[in-house]
């Protein structure tokens, strides 16, 4: 079927680039059998036929020839027949690709490993999808380990047409290590657009993270472009192939930090061949009230410790009372009496069981009518369960409930621990002092529970009593990004959501840019509920040059001791200017838009960043320029390649080029110094190719060489 043109037997670069065009004939041939898939055919509901055209629509999306994403990537040789085991999950219905346009093999198997699978007429694996087991050793063999692999060749694109390839002969003793000049040129590639995946460069420490047990959480600390959000994400992808089933039905997460990182990381998944996983903030995940206020510093710091999980379960348990007067059932003609003492036992049986307030309040008028039963069957009646739920739901059952155990409503309760000082203070006593307590009450409550001055974080206070309620469902697998922003009391919001499944959590101590920020992971994971989850680190940086990577290190000291610098796998020499301006604010302003002009006279994207409060103003001279820029998150593309970011929101994203404009302002924006430098130490390392630094004001101490 893929006979070798003439010239194919010989070059062995024709040999590939043929078996390229058999894979590339091979997928549209499975997508030409799912269009013709005729649905009439199908009997059963409409309902059952659109989720199945849908499935189908999906399925056909899955199977798009992506013009700039090649097919496959590497190639490996193994040198022996690869195991039955291995063999089942290379998807096909015959054991191997060789000799499939591929030159024929003798001894071991040869795989081509690719985004997706790609079978031929008979069944047989042309392409294997990456996340396969067989695919592995791609990611991790070793000279020192091959994992049965003679050969590793990594193929190189230009424009989508197959042109180069390397190989690593793994076990042959006369070949030294070397950098591999594909894996170079693709980290080079200049960043325009949304984030790519690195499906065809993943390294063997991230690999491992990636395809870690699901069972487990992993927690990676890693300094700023060590690829954490880029394993996340194939992480996702890997579960999702791994553990479809599962995971199809009890759902991924992938939580971002805010609306501009997700759409940057949007386009990743899909590329990946994986279409269903919810992205959300933390705050869209507790939005159970409209967000309209903000807290101070010291008020948001108490709202998210985790004293205030105690605060709420008592607030949520405040309104149980025991009963001081028996509940008379009168049924008919007889009257049945629950003396005080039985349903006081009742209740306190209730209180001490590790259920939420919600069910356990559902339970009680079921546990009072079992007492009625037990009184009816003691005299001599034979009352069945129906019996037992109309006891349940008589009125003088109700009435106890109602007294007793009434319902909670979990953002009325929060709305009165924030007004209501005396209530606040019977359940904060004993775990928040006064200082505190007077902190995070409200000065101008609102009228309405609507119209309150919710806060970000009375939302995940709102979120927790809503827990305690009731129980909040679980997803299968949550992807943390930039962690190390979170609360205790987010922490908890998240842990929450992953309750019954697992987690991957990634972050780095030192971008921690909030009063709250992680100090230890240990602690963290104790928040999220995963205190046995293991802490992994990565330290070989691929965005930031070494030069960059070097200078914005000297902050670590200062705002995370205890890490090791990153090392960057980016030599780039001239990578580093700092501009300093003399001549006053005019002169800053005009240096900066200089420099953007420079950094765009070169291939990529470039970004500009500045503190917070200087972005109207740089605006307005961008504008006056007339160099027209992006706000972050959109997408940057040939035509417009600059995007003006506050430094707010730089955390996550990466430019060709970065010009930040007066670090002094960045940290001055903050409300410490550490954070300060912290939101420096971002800025600084958003670079890819080459970063500017422009000032007018001295540079923060701590830069100074
Ligand atoms: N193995 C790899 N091969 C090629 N590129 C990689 C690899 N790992 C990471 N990268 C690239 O390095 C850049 C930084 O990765 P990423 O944004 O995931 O880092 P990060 O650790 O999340 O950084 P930050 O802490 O700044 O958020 C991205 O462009 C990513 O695609």
């Amino acid at each position: 079927m893929h006979a070798p043109t003439d010239h194919s037997a010989t070059d062995p670069l024709q040999r590939e680039r043929d078996h390229l065009a058999a894979s590339r004939s091979a997928l549209k041939a499975m997508r030409e059998d799912v269009e013709s898939l005729d649905l009439r055919d199908v009997t059963g509901t409409w309902v059952s036929a659109a989720v199945l055209q849908n499935q189908i629509e999906q399925r056909i999306a899955a199977l798009a020839d992506l013009a700039h994403t090649p097919l496959f990537f590497g190639r490996l040789d193994y040198l022996h027949a690869i195991s039955e085991h291995l063999a089942e999950d290379t998807g096909g219905g015959a054991r191997s690709a060789s000799g499939k346009g591929g030159g024929g093999r003798r001894a071991g198997e040869r795989f081509y490993i690719g985004r997706r699978h790609v079978h031929d007429s008979d069944g047989d694996p042309m392409v294997i999808d990456w996340r396969a087991p067989v695919s592995q050793p791609f990611y991790r063999a070793s000279r020192t380990d091959p994992m049965d692999v003679e050969r590793r060749r990594r193929f190189g694109y230009t424009g989508g047409e197959l042109t180069a390839y390397e190989d690593e002969n793994l076990t042959d003793p006369a070949e030294s290590d070397t950098r591999s000049a594909l894996l170079a040129a693709e980290i080079e590639k200049p960043r325009v657009g949304p984030m790519r995946d690195i499906v065809a460069t993943i390294q063997p420490e991230q690999d491992e993270i990636v395809r870690a047990d699901i069972a487990g959480t992993v927690c990676v600390q890693g300094a700023p472009g060590t690829g954490k959000t880029a394993v996340g994400l194939h992480r996702v992808a890997y579960l999702l192939y791994a553990h479809r089933e599962r995971l199809a039905r009890t759902g991924t997460l992938v939580i971002g930090p805010n609306r501009s990182f997700l759409h940057y990381i949007e386009q990743v998944l899909p590329a990946l061949g994986e279409l269903d996983v919810a992205q959300a903030t933390v705050q869209e995940l507790v939005g159970h009230v409209e967000v309209r206020g903000a807290d101070t510093a010291e008020a948001a710091t108490v709202k998210g410790d985790a004293r205030m999980a105690e605060v709420l379960r008592r607030a949520v348990r405040s309104g149980i009372s025991l009963p001081t007067e028996p509940c008379m059932v009168i049924r008919g003609s007889r009257r049945w009496r629950v003396p005080a003492y039985e349903l006081v036992e009742i209740i306190e049986e209730l209180k001490d069981r590790d259920v939420r307030y919600g069910a356990a309040g559902e339970a009680l008028p079921q546990r009072i009518a079992h007492a009625v039963l037990l009184k009816m069957e003691q005299s001599g009646e034979a009352p069945d369960d129906r019996v037992q739920d109309a006891v349940a739901r008589n009125s003088a059952v109700k009435a106890v409930v109602k007294q007793c155990w009434p319902p909670v409503d979990p953002a009325k309760l929060v709305h009165r621990l924030l007004t209501d000082a005396e209530f606040l203070a019977e359940c904060a006593e004993g775990i928040l002092d006064a200082e505190e307590q007077a902190a995070i009450r409200w000065t101008k409550p609102g009228r309405s529970l609507k119209t309150a001055p919710w806060t970000p974080a009375d939302a995940v206070l709102v979120d927790e009593a809503a827990d305690l309620v009731q129980r909040t469902p679980s997803l299968g697998h949550v992807v943390l990004d930039e962690a190390q922003d979170l609360s205790p009391m987010q922490y908890r919001a998240v842990g929450r959501r992953c309750s019954t499944g697992s987690a991957t959590v990634l972050g780095d101590l030192a971008q921690g840019t909030t009063p709250w920020a992680t100090g230890s992971w240990p602690e963290a994971l104790q928040h999220l509920g995963k205190p046995t989850a293991h802490i992994e680190e990565l330290t070989t940086g691929f965005r930031v040059p070494e030069e960059v990577i070097a200078y914005a290190s000297r902050l670590l000291p200062a705002i995370a001791p205890g890490l090791a610098p990153a090392t960057s796998i980016r030599d780039t020499p001239g990578s580093l200017a700092i501009d300093r301006v003399l001549d006053g604010p005019d002169g800053l302003t005009e240096a900066v838009i200089e420099g953007c002009r420079k950094a765009l006279a070169r291939e990529g994207s470039t970004g500009l960043i500045a503190a917070d409060d200087r972005i109207p103003l740089l605006a307005e001279a961008l504008t006056e320029a007339g160099l027209p820029f992006l706000a972050p998150g959109t997408e940057t593309s040939t035509e417009a390649r600059l995007t003006l970011v506050p430094a707010s929101l730089a955390k996550g994203l990466e430019y060709d080029y970065v010009v930040l404009d007066e670090p002094a302002a960045v940290v001055a924006g903050e409300p410490d110094e550490r954070t300060g430098l912290r939101r420096l130490y971002v800025a600084l390392t958003r670079a890819v190719s080459g970063l500017m630094v422009v000032h007018s004001e001295p540079l923060p101490e701590q830069l100074r060489g």
